[in-house]
């Protein structure tokens, strides 16, 4: 995640170098607005840390860390997941509340960035003290959290069952005031927005979709006359049978591989999928209605046995997991974890075209080294806001008692997405950056005028 540093710098330093970017700025006064803005954007405004105290059912005490990083109100309450896993640290969640912040300017969202982290491997802990972990979460941040300050929402690790759990604490605690948009990702029956969970896949291949379908339909003539590099790589895979391998097939992945399966626009074939056990394999394209209802029966594990593909009549070939980055494919969507291409397999990759479901999977090297080779990489911060912008949906409905039909979500997702990538699109295709460089631009923008405009530069 160091490159999100570098790319916010080298942004900040192409919009000082553009007089339109604060005309009013004079050159010594834009050489100290360069430094504040990189002091005020790579740093967190409040890192809190705890250590949750929680009673086991064996009658042990734990001491648990937790942490909420704030990093940025400067467009609106801080807004961000709250992750539960072992490999999370103080360092991993800035920067998660960092690009959060990025994220939610990016799209327009009237949030700031924030992050929260809970250092558990979920599956050790049963239902009660999971229960007894979110109270504590929530008992221990209770100052800091609330629908106008902070307001969490699922990652890896936690879901609409563990919202609903921090929502109730959180009512607990503040009897007669509002309580309902303290969280969003909750469910239905408490406030929840329909198609929350669908979200992030559907917007993820979105997308994809609209660049590779939409957009080059209504701009091939300009773009084939640039000679910009990944202009001539969308163009290369434009209107022809695309093969593509989803890293990852949980929330995100199942959703955004079925998107993908259904498409009546672009025409794919998913060639391989992968989870933490397996990767399956089939030239001719996997069932992938089949592997989901799969997974539906099995916890969110794909088949890792012939006699499990055989009872649900799916074709595949069986082979080791991380052969999956590596194959010979147009398009690769990574839906897993972070840092998963990096130094060591980044000349292994094939693929011409990159999808980031999961945040930071391509490590700051591997980034330049594919983007230097015309491999075209649509960023997580641009890709999985799906989410988000359905939080904000649901934070929307919640205070004014009034909710939408699951389509009537769906159209406004896909608006919001559209208006995002028409503002950076035509941008991209037209100057040598990459797409993620042009993304981080159009956000250091945003948040470096609001500062600006609000005083926060003196
Ligand atoms: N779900 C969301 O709304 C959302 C929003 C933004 C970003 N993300 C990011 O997307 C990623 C996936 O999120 P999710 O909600 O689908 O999580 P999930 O836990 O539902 O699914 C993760 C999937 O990745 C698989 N996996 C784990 N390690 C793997 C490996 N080494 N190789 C291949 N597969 C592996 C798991 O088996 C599982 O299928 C995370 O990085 C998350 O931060 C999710």
């Amino acid at each position: 995640m160091q490159k999100q540093q570098t790319i916010i710098e080298e942004s900040l330093k192409a919009l000082m170098e553009d007089e339109s970017f604060l005309p009013d700025l004079q050159a010594q006064t834009r050489e100290q607005a360069f430094k504040s803005l990189v002091a005020l954007l790579s740093t967190p405004n409040h890192i809190h840390k705890s250590f949750l105290r929680v009673s086991l059912d064996d009658n042990t005490i734990v001491r648990i860390p937790a942490f909420r990083v704030q990093h940025s109100d400067t467009v609106g309450p801080y807004k961000g997941g709250v992750r539960f896993h072992e490999s999370v640290n103080e360092g991993e969640v800035s920067n998660l509340a960092k690009l959060m912040t990025l994220k939610n300017a990016l799209h327009e969202l009237p949030f700031g960035g924030g992050k929260g982290g809970v250092v558990i491997k979920p599956q050790e802990y049963n239902i009660r003290e999971l229960n007894l972990i979110c109270k504590k979460y929530v008992q221990y941040f209770d100052d800091i959290l609330g629908p106008d300050k902070d307001i969490p929402a699922p990652d890896v690790g936690t879901g609409e069952r563990e919202m609903d759990w921090m929502m109730g604490e959180f009512k607990n605690i503040h009897p007669g005031q509002p309580y309902r948009n303290s969280f969003t990702g909750k469910s239905v029956v408490n406030g929840g927005s329909l198609g929350r969970r669908e979200a992030t896949g559907k917007g993820v291949y979105f997308t994809f979709r609209y660049m590779m379908h939409n957009f080059l339909n209504e701009n091939k003539k300009w773009l084939s006359e640039t000679d910009n590099v990944f202009a001539n790589t969308a163009l290369t895979h434009h209107d022809r049978k695309l093969s593509v391998a989803v890293q990852g097939f949980g929330n995100l992945g199942s959703v955004a591989a079925l998107e993908a399966y259904q498409c009546d626009y672009l025409q794919n074939k998913i060639v391989a999928v992968s989870d933490h056990n397996v990767m399956l394999y089939n030239n001719d394209g996997l069932d992938i209605p089949a592997l989901i209802k799969f997974t539906e029966e099995s916890d969110g594990e794909l088949p890792t046995t012939e006699e499990e593909l055989e009872e649900h009549e799916v074709k595949a070939e069986i082979r080791e997991r991380d052969e999956l980055l590596e194959l010979d494919c147009d398009v690769l969507l990574l839906a897993a974890l972070e840092d998963q291409i990096h130094e060591e397999n980044m000349d292994r990759i094939q693929a011409s075209m990159i999808i980031e479901g999961a945040n930071g999977p391509i490590t700051e090297d591997a980034d330049r080294y594919l983007a230097d080779k015309g491999v075209l990489i649509v960023p997580d911060i641009l890709a999985n806001a799906g989410g988000v912008i359905v939080s904000y949906y649901e934070w929307i409905q919640g205070r004014e008692a009034q909710f939408m039909t699951e389509d009537q979500v769906y159209e406004r997702l896909f608006d919001k997405m559209k208006y995002t990538m028409d503002t950076i699109l035509p941008q991209f295709f037209g100057d040598p950056f990459p797409l993620r460089q042009n993304c981080y631009i159009h956000s250091v923008m945003k948040l470096s005028t609001i500062m600006y405009r609000q005083g926060k530069l003196y």
